[in-house]
């Protein structure tokens, strides 16, 4: 089975597809953009998910103190940094916070031995592909364009442990119950 972590949920409507259809992990982004959430938004969506899904806090170059926060306050289970975050910062979520975390790969980061628990090739904003990792990087999440209509030739050709979605799940800039189903079931029949 591959797993599935559906990002950007940013309302409780959502929070709610999220239960229907079950993925593996959803993501709450800390970053600018389309997908923002603010503290109370996010520890709102966290309470209203079912308790065995955990969420992913999406970070770039955030200030420990709020991963910190977000983490003691369990409203995040996994953190995911895409930014220029040094081993240290790695190691001192992990150690000090407890929590996993997930390393975006880009290809200034590629020769470098992280320290994360998984690894994230983001075709959005890399050009790294399957074949530049090592047999070794076998906690690998794959992302960026990935919708319904390409998820199953993108897992034949990455074999990734778990594929990363949001947009390519979304109409009018919501997440759409029949579009998630959909993936959920082909990322879980593999
Ligand atoms: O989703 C965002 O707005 C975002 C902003 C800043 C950093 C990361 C962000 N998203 C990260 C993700 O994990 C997305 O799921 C990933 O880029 C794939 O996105 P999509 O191509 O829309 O499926």
């Amino acid at each position: 089975m591959v797993k599935i972590k559906i990002c950007g949920i940013t309302n409780l409507k959502e929070a709610e597809i999220i239960n229907q259809t079950k993925p593996d992990y959803f993501g709450l982004v800390f970053a600018s953009g389309s997908h923002l959430v603010d503290i109370d938004t996010a520890r709102q969506i966290r309470q209203e998910v079912n308790k065995n899904i955990p969420a992913v806090g999406v970070f770039v170059d955030a200030p420990f103190e709020l991963i910190k926060q977000l983490a003691d306050e369990k409203i995040i289970q996994i953190a995911q940094l895409h930014g220029s975050e040094k081993s240290e910062d790695i190691k001192r979520i992990r150690t000090e916070l407890n929590i996993p975390v997930i390393d975006v790969i880009n290809e200034d980061k590629l020769h470098r031995n992280s320290d994360a628990d998984f690894l994230m090739v983001d075709a959005r904003t890399s050009t790294v592909t399957r074949d530049q990792l090592s047999n070794d990087d076998s906690n690998l999440f794959v992302a960026g364009g990935i919708n319904p209509e390409n998820a199953q030739q993108t897992i034949d050709a990455t074999k990734p442990f778990a594929i990363d979605v949001s947009r390519g799940v979304e109409v009018d800039g919501k997440k759409d119950i029949e579009l998630v189903k959909a993936i959920v079931s082909i990322a879980h029949n593999n």
